[in-house]
């Protein structure tokens, strides 16, 4: 094998042994990827592991045709010099993504694919790897099992609370001091019946007593000690966990949301991080203190009678069996009944969030029917594992019960010879109840540990995902350090920002180039603006290009996008989209329902990237921008628009308190009313919502509920355009953002907004079936089978017969018209359409 192939043989198996699958063929990837950059590889990697991460049944025969496939574009994407691995390596993800999507149906869909992935195949390939033979590997179809992990190892576990080690290692001492502490007494119960025969037994008694009282005295701090601790260890490793998987959740791409609830997440959040960290500190304490007891009476059972103590271990051999058998079936139990109990939880806050459409068609019945039977099949699985707990605590007392039994019956025959006192006998005795007690104690909470291996895979699956953005990003900080003085001159060139400005902007990105640490880079800032309105601003961020447009309109560009969604990557939406919309321009985009109108908007926010194709954003192909940055640029308003809880202020200003709060992180958070009440307004005027808003109670500070609960469909689309315009966006992105409205306060809302457009100079991109958008924009772009298929003037498309727009206008027409009363149909012709 040569050296290039090891390399990727050993990355490869790297990826997949860290997220503990069987992987084959070694050789079949060691041949594709000895073709590929040292930098596409590790894109890879970090793909494959994001698709091992997140479970499912992956065919090796789709990885292994898809890596041949991107070894020939390899050679075409080395003929493109404008392209950089970037692309490559997310053209890998994305079909990463797509074969692991396959996997979770082929998982789901039954037990074919797991019966295919044998332990057999695994370890034939394993030999195909050692030989590294490519060609018999190819011919190969043998799959490649992608196992989500039923467990996490408890090793891992156990360093989640490696941050907290001083306060678990006070809470170890105090454990151990309270487990000796309560250790010495069965001897000194003995000493005291031997006392009783003695001499000077009082003097004894009194003596041992003594003792005795002091080390209650100690024990009890000691336990006091403990339980503080060991609470404060267990809320201290919840909110680390929950604030790491919380950041996890909010690092993953969109696609990861589509495919999973919020119930799901929200109970990883919840439920798993409480039960890893109670269960992790409260057994590595348990666990402690009965090794402490298991150990320490098996040194005074010794130190009592080594005879009577191999009587009394004998069971241990046949518990440790069963401990071993429990262990394995209870992992797997406790993984579902998380599962089982996430799936419950989904249902009940998917319905509970949308109880008014429950309430409306009358389905409580059903929805706990629905419910109900979610919360059966977890009873059901509970009801198997406190069957499996009871059988193994009922053996664990049937070993000890045994065991005693034996000692006295032994130890009494011993006694009854003269070879033992009765003492001695007694406290052998209770030694050996705390040793049965320290090994039930012990295997209970190894139980309990392995339970939190099922709730902790569930965790690590989110944390350990590799986001197709956060590839990206890696990606981009590698590429960036050329990019960056590339894209400075690039923009100052194309800026009207002057010769001053230009050589400033150059001076800054030749000391960017100088810099080692080019994530810092500083460009160029033209904005006149005070620092917080900007949106351009030269401050750096930590991942990918952030570009000095200053007040300059960007340009968007469409370039052949193909695109599908990665939940059904199936069903193409777009097929070769191209559009150019000029700087400034205000492009009107229509097209029939579920065309993908939207879809283009989200490509242009970079929530999903496309499958081929390139959208571009001031000249630049969106994967080298920071997302963050360029999220910023654009005011998007959605059909739907979602308000959160809080007051009116806070949400418009809820883009612009994100990014203050992103640049001055030490501030905490900023609260609405320390933002720009004149600006706020202004916004709010011109989305066409200062009147309602300023005939309410509290003004901008009346609170409103989640999702905009308290306000009207209206009145929630036009706060969510004051919360566009309030961020100060370079480009408009308007998905028919005023439909809720009643035609005259359309037309008014509409007005300011063209007015603000151009005002403000943005390029817009505004989705509409408006004739009055469509004759206000420059242009209007028809989009239709995934494809631009005509775009111009509105006068000039309009009078197109064979044109799609108007045939498009008349059966938006007619099936107005055909639905509204006759006494309607002149207006709407004439106003609307
Ligand atoms: N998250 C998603 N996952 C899978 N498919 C989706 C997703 N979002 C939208 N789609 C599908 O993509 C297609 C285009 O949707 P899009 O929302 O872009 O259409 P549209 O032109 O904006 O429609 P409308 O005018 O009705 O709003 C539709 O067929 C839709 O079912």
């Amino acid at each position: 094998m040569s050296s290039t192939r090891l390399a990727a043989h050993l990355w490869l198996r790297r990826a997949v042994t860290t997220h503990a699958c069987r992987p084959v063929l070694w050789s079949e990837a060691g041949t594709w990827l000895t073709s590929a950059t040292t930098k596409t590889r590790s894109r890879l990697a970090g793909s494959v592991s994001a698709a091992l991460a997140s479970g499912g049944t992956l065919k090796w025969e789709h990885l292994a045709s898809h890596l041949r496939q991107q070894g020939r574009s390899l050679a075409y994407w080395r003929q493109a010099s404008e392209r950089t691995f970037l692309e490559r390596g997310s053209l890998a993800t994305r079909w990463l993504e797509r074969v692991h999507l396959r996997g979770r149906r082929a998982a789901t869909s039954g037990p074919s694919a797991e019966a295919a992935s044998t332990p057999k195949s695994a370890s034939s390939t394993e030999g195909s790897q050692a030989e590294g033979n490519a060609s018999s590997s190819a011919a190969s179809g043998l799959e490649f099992r992608f196992k989500l992990p039923d467990s996490v190892s408890i090793e891992r576990l156990l360093r989640l609370a490696r941050p907290h080690s001083r306060l678990l290692a006070g809470a170890v001492a105090a454990q151990i001091t309270s487990a000796l502490s309560s250790m010495a007494f069965p001897l000194a119960v003995g000493r005291m019946i031997d006392a009783l025969n003695a001499v000077d037994g009082l003097e004894q008694l009194r003596r041992i007593a003594a003792i005795m009282a002091l080390l209650f005295a100690v024990g009890a701090v000691a336990v006091g000690a403990r339980v503080l601790l060991l609470n404060i260890t267990g809320e201290r490793v919840a909110r680390a966990l929950r604030k790491d998987l919380f950041s996890a959740m909010l690092r993953q791409d969109t696609s990861f949301f589509d495919a999973r609830s919020t119930g799901e997440l929200v109970n990883r959040l919840s439920a798993d991080a409480s039960s890893v960290a109670r269960i992790l500190t409260d057994n590595v304490a348990r666990g402690i203190r009965a090794s402490i007891t298991t150990l320490s009476a098996i040194g005074f059972l010794v130190y009592l009678s080594p005879q009577l103590t191999t009587v009394s271990l004998c069971m241990v051999p046949a518990f440790a069996a069963g401990v071993a058998l429990f262990g394995r079936y209870a992992r797997r139990l406790s993984r579902q009944l998380l599962d089982a109990l996430a799936a419950a939880n989904q249902v009940a806050a998917e319905r509970i969030a949308a109880i008014r459409t429950v309430r409306l068609f009358a389905a409580e019945k059903l929805e706990l029917a629905r419910y109900g039977r979610r919360i059966d099949e977890t009873y059901e699985i509970a009801r198997r594992v406190a069957v499996i707990e009871g059988v193994y605590m009922g053996a664990g007392f049937l070993t000890a019960q045994a065991s005693l039994l034996g000692v006295l019956w032994y130890g009494g025959t011993m006694v009854y010879h003269g070879s033992m006192t009765v003492g001695a006998l007694t406290s052998f005795a209770m030694y050996a109840v705390n040793l049965g007690v320290g090994v039930t104690s012990l295997s209970s909470a190894m139980g309990q540990l392995i339970r939190a291996q099922g709730a902790a895979a569930r965790i690590f699956e989110v944390l350990d995902r590799e986001t197709c953005a956060a590839a990206a990003a890696a990606a981009a900080a590698v590429s960036k350090r050329d990019a960056v003085a590339e894209a400075v001159k690039a923009h100052v060139q194309h800026d009207d920002a002057g010769d001053e400005l230009r050589s400033s902007a150059n001076d800054r990105a030749k000391d960017c180039a100088r810099d080692n640490n080019s994530h810092q880079a500083l460009v160029a800032d033209p904005d006149p603006r005070p620092e917080t309105a900007k949106t351009s601003s030269s401050r750096a961020l930590e991942e990918g290009l952030i570009l000095p447009i200053g007040y300059a309109p960007p340009a968007i560009e469409y370039d052949d996008v193909h695109f599908a969604y990665p939940t059904r990557p199936e069903v193409p939406i777009l097929r070769g989209f191209r559009l150019a919309i000029e700087p400034g321009e205000l492009c009107a985009l229509v097209g029939g329902s579920g065309s993908g109108k939207s879809t283009l908007h989200m490509l242009l926010a970079r929530l999903y990237d496309p499958n081929r194709g390139e959208v571009r954003f001031a000249g630049h192909g969106l994967r080298k921008l920071d997302a963050s940055w360029l999220r910023r640029q654009i005011g998007i308003v959605q059909q739907e628009p979602v308000l959160f809880a809080g007051t009116i202020a806070a949400n418009i200003a809820y883009g612009r308190e994100a990014q203050r709060f992103t640049q001055h992180e030490d501030d905490a958070m900023l609260t609405a009313s320390t933002l720009e009440a004149n600006e706020l307004q202004r916004a709010a005027e011109a989305a066409g919502a200062h009147n309602f808003i300023s005939q309410l109670p509290a003004g901008y500070q009346t609170c409103i509920g989640e999702r905009g609960a308290g306000l009207s469909g209206g009145q929630i689309q036009r706060i969510a355009i004051a919360r566009a315009l309030f961020h100060q966006p370079t480009a408009l992105a308007l998905d028919e953002c005023t439909s809720a409205l009643d035609l005259e306060t359309e037309l008014h809302v509409l007005d300011n907004l063209l007015q603000v457009i151009r005002e403000r100079r943005l390029t817009a991109l505004v989705i509409t079936h408006r004739v009055p958008i469509m004759k206000a924009a420059d242009r209007v772009a028809v989009l239709a089978g995934g494809l631009c298929v005509e775009h111009g003037a509105f006068s000039s498309l309009i009078q197109n017969p064979r044109g799609m727009l108007p045939r498009m206008l008349l059966s938006d027409q007619e099936s107005v018209l055909s639905a509204r009363p006759a006494t309607n149909r002149a207006t709407l012709a004439s106003g609307t359409a």
